[in-house]
């Protein structure tokens, strides 16, 4: 059984998971009474009462006794056992996370949390989430909003959707109705028959390769055949009926018959044999995190997603090991050529590959290697299909994989015979081409973005709007007598934020920062009021990427930077700290999630603050930004400036 929720795997030994603990809970040691190290094994039922209050939870982990016991992991570990022996704590297996501890007559403790069912809206309210409730939502469920409806309450909102049970990691609807039964307070019929209705569907079509090599579509009884599949295909997509449930498909229209399906309702269970290309040696050095190995080891079953977790959460590193995994020839593509570059310096920091293995392929460099990295934007162009032809890819990677432009989406639509990977920190896409992601590059793999962050993976930043005033009667005129795109523009660049941008740097004068405009004017203002470099896409490359290199220098006196949207995506700085988009706000939630990204690293605490002009539609675009980051769960705050 597989999970999404990035959480340690099924039966994991608490241990693993220890050293997380220490750093998600802040814990004070000194509350506990007699602490003593040598705690035998016989510890009284009171014990384990104290350590759950001074936990404050209902439940606790093997490794949260021993600290609260002041004991070691093992010794905690054979008390509990004895315990759960004598009858006076039972302990609950969660596949998907530690197991955790609890006194049996509190075998009630699911009241602790609230849970609140909606059965005809389908969505679920949880006040006070455990991980255990969480963790199993997570896998039929999507994370609406964590910040409460009513002012003061702090209710997860889930909602049961389509697509999320057609995807739910589940052998059988029995598991999932099961999973969806430990959770709610009790059974909703009409729920329940809802998603066993859904799952049917996305059971119905299967491909499959025949022993003779051509493809498949199979469903599951004639009718669907008939009706479903010769309605919603076009001709051609399938070549000729094989039997009454079975066709021959064109191959190169098994990605458009997916899509059709899928648009029809009926996802398609892909069983295909795929090509894996000539074998490559790459071997992984890093060891990698729980979730990782979870994202890597759902991908290897159903060779194909999109892993989705925020910036930094390691998508890169376990990108690494699906290829080592994969083991054959991958094509990576990137959305710039400084990303390019960043890849093939990560392949080598984390494997064991050949440098002469891997090769760029983009406006500079032109070489086909191996494991070859090419931007997308060289991928889409004819006279470049080489690129997909000269090597039998048996991996194909799409990095930043909300940015797959539409000739790269034709070409690999004809590449469903490979492993196809995604990454993405953001799955939310205006465009609506979200589907389009899941159904020609696969379904996403993600984490809980709660729990990366609480286990400490992830720095959660800080995220402030700051609602600017016209400080200048001239401007707030001009504004007021422009329209449309001009209105949006004197917005954007108000005046007053140069000022707002100074305070907030001298106020931070030890971090370094970004910061990021959407009009080259007001860029070129911006630094040249507090004296920083402007990098924009007029900036040749070379220069672009030593103004980097010296911004990740520790040692380097460069500590601010002025970024037009270039510098938006996927640009590796670790090091930024400080985040101020001073304009940019028409952009979409993409670019809002992107740019609090680019601080959520795990090094240093981040902050990210929103210039936003008061009394503009500036203050509708961040709040409805932030709002998405909201549901991820980090923290947003507003403040208004001074007049
Ligand atoms: N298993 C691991 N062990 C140690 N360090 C790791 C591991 N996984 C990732 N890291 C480190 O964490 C940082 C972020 O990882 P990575 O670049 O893979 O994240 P990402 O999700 O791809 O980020 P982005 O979305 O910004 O591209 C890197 O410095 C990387 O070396």
């Amino acid at each position: 059984m597989t999970d999404d929720t990035g959480a340690p795997a099924a039966g994991d030994d608490p241990e693993t998971s220890s050293g997380d603990d220490s750093e998600t809970h802040s814990s004070d040691d000194s509350e506990m009474p007699d602490a003593d190290p040598e705690t035998p094994t016989d510890v009284p039922l009171d014990r384990f009462h104290e350590a759950l209050e001074a936990e404050e939870r209902p439940v606790a982990t093997a490794s949260e006794v021993a600290r609260r016991l002041g004991t070691t992991q093992a010794a905690a570990r054979d008390a509990l056992a004895d315990l759960v022996e004598r009858g006076d704590v039972d302990r609950l297996d969660v596949e998907s996370d530690p197991v955790v501890f609890y006194p049996s007559d509190w075998g009630a403790l699911a009241t602790r949390e609230r849970v609140v069912a909606f059965p005809s809206r389908r969505e679920i309210v949880v006040d006070r989430p455990t991980q255990f409730t969480r963790a199993r939502l997570s896998q039929f469920a999507y994370l609406v909003d964590t910040t409460g409806t009513e002012p003061g309450t702090r209710g997860y909102l889930y909602r049961i959707r389509q697509e999320d049970v057609w995807a739910a990691p589940f052998e059988d609807a029995d598991a999932l109705i099961a999973s969806l039964r430990s959770v709610l307070p009790r059974r909703f019929e009409h729920l329940e028959e809802w998603i066993r209705d859904q799952w049917r569907r996305a059971h119905r079509f299967r491909l499959y390769t025949h022993e003779d090599g051509y493809v498949v579509l199979e469903a599951a009884n004639e009718s669907l055949m008939g009706n479903v599949a010769e309605n919603h295909l076009e001709d051609g997509q399938l070549r000729a009926p094989i039997s009454e449930t079975e066709a021959w498909v064109n191959e190169d229209a098994v990605a458009s018959v997916k899509r059709a399906l899928y648009d029809a309702g009926y996802p398609v269970e892909d069983d295909r044999d795929l090509e894996t290309g000539d074998p490559v040696d790459v071997d992984l050095t890093t060891d990698l995190r729980d979730y990782q190995e979870t994202w890597v080891e759902t991908f290897l079953e159903s060779r194909s997603g999109v892993y989705v977790g925020p910036p930094g959460s390691g998508k890169t590193v376990a990108a690494i090991a699906t290829i080592a995994a994969v083991g054959g020839e991958t094509l990576i593509l990137v959305p710039s050529r400084e990303l390019a570059g960043q890849w093939r310096e990560e392949l080598l920091a984390h494997s064991t590959v050949d440098p002469a293995d891997v090769g760029l392929y983009h406006g500079g460099e032109k070489e086909i290697r191996p494991v070859t990295i090419a931007t997308y934007q060289i991928a889409g162009m004819d006279r470049h299909r080489s690129l997909f032809d000269s090597r039998e890819w048996g991996l194909i990677c799409f990095d930043e994989a909300h940015h797959v432009t539409a000739p790269v989406y034709s070409r690999t639509a004809e590449l469903q015979s490979k492993h196809r990977l995604g990454l993405s920190a953001t799955p939310v896409r205006e465009t609506g081409s979200e589907e389009e992601i899941y159904t020609l590059i696969g379904q996403p793999i993600g984490a809980d973005w709660d729990a990366l962050f609480e286990a400490g993976f992830v720095q959660e930043p800080e995220v402030e709007i700051r609602y600017v005033p016209w400080r200048e009667e001239l401007a707030r005129n001009e504004y007021a007598s422009a329209d449309g795109r001009e209105r949006r523009r004197l917005a954007a660049e108000n005046p007053a934020k140069v000022e707002e941008v100074r305070y907030l740097l001298a106020a931070h004068r030890d971090r370094k920062a970004l910061v990021f405009i959407e009009y080259l004017d007001h860029g070129e203002a911006i630094a040249e009021a507090i004296d920083a470099p402007f990098i924009s896409g007029e900036t040749p490359h070379h220069e672009r990427a030593e103004l980097f290199r010296r911004f990740r220098d520790e040692e380097s006196d460069l500590d601010t930077l002025v970024v037009s949207r270039v510098g938006d995506e996927g640009i590796d700085l670790p090091n930024a700290e400080l985040a101020v988009v001073a304009s940019g706000l028409g952009g979409s939630r993409r670019q809002g999630s992107q740019r609090a990204g680019r601080t959520m690293r795990p090094a240093g605490s981040a902050l990210v603050y929103v210039l936003a002009t008061r009394g503009t539609s500036e203050e509708e675009f961040a709040q409805r930004q932030m709002r998405h980051l909201a549901r991820k769960g980090v923290r947003v705050r507003e403040t208004n400036t001074a007049e």
